[in-house]
């Protein structure tokens, strides 16, 4: 945002890939490399990717029609579900068979929806709770109390200051589930910071937010890669992608079927058909298919 109110056109990353843009192509500096990757539900495929690599520095969308695997790859990344095969890493690491709160210690951190039982905790609790692991819950808390009580006020200061970053701070003490959608998806993110991550995924930042606090989460975005840290996410609002990512990748049926940066990934025939298939030339009239209006409209406007 600019002084005057007026939201600025974000700087975008370039210079991220090796080579012609492709699914799979090579990465500069990247953060993330998986290979071979695939996940099945009994006989379906959720995800078969052969090779992708994240950017480092960089905020990367993860796009795809309903079913495409975006979730289930997000959940195998973060160690929350277990892939039949595959490898990948993070930062030079494997990350096969780490679970999942080692994969968040290591400093990749994934937005979660606020469940019902975070909903009935204060937002400073949630916050509290998004801090790395602490040494109140072992011996510490009984032999040294001093230690425990110093973390624990560290703790809270860190969850105010960044509380009073996302303008939630007079919020502090309020049931989370009294938040709007909006003011969610700031808490969610801004738990997400309490652990000082190196990557941040997200999980349709934009999902349920009110146009009036629209702005504000995709300058919160901005600002985590100018801190330095990369972000990948999740989302089906195509004008945010285009908006503020540096670079797209595309899934349909469990594979990576393009990447680029936005206005590649919106022209690419292969997008063109995983979103609209069949319905390209149609007028798609009551389809109650939000995105793929919305994919229909912008890849109108790229053409
Ligand atoms: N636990 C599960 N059991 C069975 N099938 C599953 C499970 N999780 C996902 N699937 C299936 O795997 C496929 C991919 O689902 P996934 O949720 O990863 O897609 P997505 O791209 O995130 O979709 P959306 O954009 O609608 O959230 C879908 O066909 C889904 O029904």
């Amino acid at each position: 945002m600019s002084d005057n109110g007026t939201p600025t056109t974000p700087v975008k990353t370039t210079g991220l890939h090796v080579g012609e843009p492709a699914p799979g192509v090579k990465k500069v500096d990247p953060i993330i490399v998986a290979d071979g990757v695939k996940r099945t539900f009994g006989g379906l495929t959720a995800v078969d990717v052969a090779h992708v690599e994240i950017p480092r520095g960089a905020i990367t969308a993860l796009i795809g029609p309903n079913g495409a695997g975006k979730t289930t790859f997000f959940n195998l990344l973060t160690g929350f579900d277990k892939p039949d095969e595959g490898k990948w890493e993070f930062d030079g690491r494997s990350l096969a068979h780490v679970p999942a709160y080692r994969v968040a210690r290591m400093g990749l951190i994934r937005t979660f929806q606020l469940t019902k039982a975070l909903g009935l905790l204060t937002v400073l609790d949630n916050m509290k709770l998004g801090a790395k692991q602490q040494t109140g819950e072992n011996l510490f808390r009984s032999v040294l109390p001093f230690l425990w009580r110093k973390q624990e006020e560290e703790i809270e200061e860190k969850a105010k200051e960044i509380l009073t970053r996302f303008k939630l701070d007079a919020k502090q003490e309020d049931y989370a589930a009294s938040l709007s959608g909006g003011q969610r998806k700031l808490l969610e993110m801004a738990r997400a910071l309490m652990s000082d991550p190196t990557l941040v995924m997200l999980d349709e930042p934009m999902a349920g937010v009110n146009p009036a606090l629209t702005q504000s989460l995709l300058d919160h975005i901005l600002d985590l890669k100018s801190q330095g840290m990369t972000v990948l996410f999740v989302e089906h609002d195509m004008h945010m992608v285009r908006h503020i990512a540096d670079w797209v990748i595309v899934m349909a049926e469990g594979k990576i079927v393009a990447e680029g940066d936005p206005h590649e990934v919106m022209s690419d025939p292969a997008v063109i058909d995983a979103y609209l298939g069949a319905h390209h030339d149609a007028d798609l009239g009551d389809s109650d298919d939000e995105h793929v209006h919305a994919m229909k409209e912008l890849i109108d406007d790229e053409q």
